[in-house]
């Protein structure tokens, strides 16, 4: 089981390097990694065993989190943080590409945080409202699905981790909290 021990921070190059392309059929060491980062989220987003287990919530965990240069990404976005209905999105997202996305941008109102970063990092984190984004699942079947807001943001910060980004590398150092007319904001 992924424990806050298992989660690479800020400053390992890990973070900062471009993963490596998963092949399939998935290895046991690859299938076994998704299924421990799907474990962890779910784990996470129950209040009693987040508290037992002394985790962070999260509704993402990508692969160079917890050391693994690979693109590979866990997103679990539940209905609502009362676990009621199933969740907007949940699955283990695998050589993701983001086929388009809006010009339209959106962000979290209090900013995002990380995982991999335990310092506050206070700023609006702009990303594209809506995108279609192409991956396989942990079976090589490929999806294309389209997301919009809360969901889209999620997969876009996952999809970062893949490439090196980390959140606070698109805050507006001049002006953190800038923002332009037809930006959408989310609670
Ligand atoms: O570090 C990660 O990748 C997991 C992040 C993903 C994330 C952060 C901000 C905005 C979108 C996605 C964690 O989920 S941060 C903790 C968290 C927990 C519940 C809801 C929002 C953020
Ligand atoms: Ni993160």
């Amino acid at each position: 089981m992924i424990l806050m021990k298992d989660i690479v921070r800020d400053g390992n190059k890990v973070l900062r390097q471009q993963a490596k392309q998963v092949k399939f059929p998935l290895s046991a060491e690859d299938k076994k990694l998704a299924e421990d980062m799907m474990e962890y989220l779910e784990v996470s987003q129950d209040p009693e065993l987040c508290a037992k287990y002394k985790l962070r919530a999260g509704v993402g965990l990508a692969a160079p989190q917890v050391g693994v240069s690979e693109m590979m990404a866990a997103v679990l976005v539940p209905n609502d943080f009362e676990g009621e209905g199933e969740p907007i999105f949940k699955d283990v997202i695998i050589n993701p590409v983001i086929l388009s996305s809006s010009v339209q941008r959106c962000a979290i109102t209090e900013g995002e945080g990380c995982l991999s970063v335990d310092e506050d990092v206070p700023g609006f984190i702009h990303r594209s409202a809506r995108i279609t984004l192409k991956y396989q699942d942990v079976e090589g079947t490929e999806h294309t699905v389209r997301l919009k807001n809360y969901p889209a943001i999620v997969c876009q910060h996952e999809i970062d981790h893949l490439h090196g980004t980390l959140f606070y590398d698109h805050v507006d150092k001049e002006n953190p909290f800038s923002k332009v007319d037809n930006d959408l904001f989310i609670e």
